[in-house]
């Protein structure tokens, strides 16, 4: 890519777009092609050719998806494969039509088995069955590896796949009943220290920003005890508040800053080629994606009580295991990664810090 390269970043208002653009921008690349989602709908295959057609850009990082967690996932399953599907089908198809020079797909490390040897290798992929909760989001990731795999081969394209582990940073989705757990734990533990120390200002400032459900900062105090009751925040007669994690606390996740994975990713597309993710004497090639990650996890339970300790919370935690765990390991090998030359630079407790200074930050 060279500075003037006219580069579409697909999903560019979301953690990870957002966190592209702010790198790209920083590395003095000009010409980026922006769309949201009301000018360009990316599961509507017209528009998307059109667009391509139009604007033809050299580059481009498709970081736009449907995304969500645990709970999210297992509940939208149709919406997760149908959009995933179509978004990626389209853009990828277009590149290849457009004559783009690289592009990259961002998957998900949950494309590997439910049970799959530890730290998951690249080459696990298609080994085994899918874990539940997100098998169909993960379908239309597979897919979209053998979509980029397959054009390389048979079109001579250049795109690049990388499954990224799970993600957190600014612009993440803080929505308790959508979000992934990190940003979930950040707000939950803010609410519950709020309601400990009988902060109703903070309380109304985060309900006002994000309302739970349809409840706001300016509804009364008794409808806004019950919100938070139904999202697992709440306090007793004696006054210790309590705050529900998801599941038994015991899965162990992997997490990566958002500005980290950015990084990556703009390495990857700046310094690396298809050619370079396999090796040459390879005659079936396959596996060729890249995992993004750190290699170091942790249970929710200690993630928690970091979050605890950072927010200085005094309450409890209370798991409840109508809630689904997921898959209970997935650690990725980042081996291919750190072959390619890249490591992370922000570990979870450093992470957890700027975390919370982006989501406080954001009422300022
Ligand atoms: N977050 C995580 O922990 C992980 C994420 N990933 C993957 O990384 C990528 C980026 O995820 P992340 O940044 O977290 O996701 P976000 O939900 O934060 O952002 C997704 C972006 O995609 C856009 N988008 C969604 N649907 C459409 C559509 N039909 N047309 C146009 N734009 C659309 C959204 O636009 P709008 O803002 O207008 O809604 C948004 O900007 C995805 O491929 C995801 O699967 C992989 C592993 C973990
Ligand atoms: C990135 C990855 O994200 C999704 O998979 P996941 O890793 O299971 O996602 P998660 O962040 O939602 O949960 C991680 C763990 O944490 C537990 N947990 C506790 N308490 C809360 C909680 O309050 N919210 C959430 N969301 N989880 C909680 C939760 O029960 C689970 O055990 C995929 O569907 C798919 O989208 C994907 O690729």
């Amino acid at each position: 890519m060279d500075k003037n390269s006219k580069i579409f970043i697909a999903g560019h208002r979301g953690l990870v777009g957002s966190a592209i653009v702010k790198n790209l921008k920083s590395k003095g690349y000009h010409n980026l092609l922006l769309r949201t989602r009301s000018e360009l709908d990316l599961t509507d295959t017209s528009s998307v050719s059109n667009f391509f057609e139009t604007e033809k850009p050299d580059y481009v990082f498709l970081a736009a998806a449907k995304v969500g967690g645990i709970v999210a996932n297992n509940t939208y399953r149709a919406d997760f494969i149908y959009e995933n599907l179509m978004i990626q089908n389209n853009v990828i198809h277009q590149s290849y039509c457009n004559n783009v020079k690289k592009m990259m797909f961002l998957g998900s490390t949950c494309i590997y088995p439910k049970t799959c040897p530890q730290p998951m290798r690249e080459d696990y992929l298609l080994t085994d069955t899918l874990e539940y909760t997100n098998e169909p989001y993960a379908i239309a990731k597979i897919a979209g590896i053998k979509m980029c795999e397959s054009y390389n081969l048979q079109y001579g394209t250049n795109f690049i796949s990388v499954m990224p582990t799970n993600l957190y940073g600014p612009n993440d989705n803080f929505d308790l009943e959508k979000s992934h757990v990190l940003p979930a734990l950040i707000r939950k533990v803010h609410l519950g220290k709020a309601l400990e120390n009988n902060d109703w200002d903070a309380i109304d400032e985060d309900l006002d920003r994000l309302p739970i459900g349809k409840v706001s900062g300016s509804d009364s105090k008794d409808v806004k005890i019950i919100a938070l009751k139904k999202q697992g925040i709440s306090i007793s007669t004696s006054g210790e508040v309590s705050v529900e994690i998801w599941g038994t606390g015991k899965p162990m996740r992997e997490f990566l800053w958002s500005e980290d994975m950015a990084d990556a990713c703009v390495y990857l597309m700046e310094k690396r080629n298809f050619e370079d993710t396999y090796k040459k004497e390879e005659k079936e090639i396959r596996n060729t994606h890249i995992n993004i990650g750190t290699g170091i996890d942790i249970s929710i339970a200690a993630l928690a009580n970091l979050i605890k300790k950072h927010l200085a919370f005094k309450g409890v935690f209370v798991f409840n295991t109508d809630k689904p765990d997921g898959t209970m390991v997935k650690r990725t090998d980042v081996t291919k990664l750190s072959s390619l030359g890249w490591k992370h630079s922000i570990d979870v407790p450093e992470g957890i810090a700027l975390m919370y200074s982006y989501y406080i930050g954001q009422s300022e």
